[in-house]
């Protein structure tokens, strides 16, 4: 078979299976990108009030105001022990942190807030990047499935 002969899925398929695991066509990769994004995080001293979980004697409402407490060491345990299915479900979490913060803030101006909007704006350029390569690396590993009328 001559390779203009190959549908687009094909072809992709092929493209993938010949070539060795590059980041394109490995759907594992997005663990390893979303590590690294972690590391980011925990480098900026932004993140330091989100590396533990926030304790609820010295912000006494944050109880009923969270109703998922989420922060990083939580993301990163989950990470690491594979509990994580895709970066969709590390990036839903992550969310969790930042919307947590803001739900929390009575006002804008507060500090910890603003500490998650910059942290979030680090977050969303690279985590774009991941899911779209991960979208694209299933995408490419699906067979064309047959359609049943
Ligand atoms: C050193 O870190 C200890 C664990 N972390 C926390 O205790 N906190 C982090 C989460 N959090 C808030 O996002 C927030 C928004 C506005 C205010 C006043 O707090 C509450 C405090």
């Amino acid at each position: 078979i001559k390779a203009e002969e190959l549908n687009s899925t094909d072809a992709e398929e092929v493209k993938c299976r010949g070539r060795r695991q590059s980041l394109k066509c490995n759907p594992d990769a997005w663990r390893k990108q979303c590590k690294e994004l972690l590391g980011l995080i925990y480098e900026r001293e932004d993140s330091e009030p989100f590396r533990q979980p926030s304790d609820h004697l010295s912000y006494p409402d944050n109880q009923d105001v969270i109703d998922t407490p989420m922060d990083f060491s939580t993301v990163k345990e989950t990470l690491e022990a594979g509990n994580y299915g895709s970066p969709l479900e590390f990036y839903k979490d992550v969310r969790q942190i930042f919307s947590n913060s803001k739900a929390y803030t009575s006002n804008k101006k507060s500090r910890i807030y603003s500490m998650t909007l910059r942290l979030s704006a680090l977050f969303e350029s690279h985590i774009k990047n991941i899911i779209s390569e991960y979208k694209s690396a299933i995408q490419s590993q699906k067979r064309r499935r047959p359609r049943y009328r």
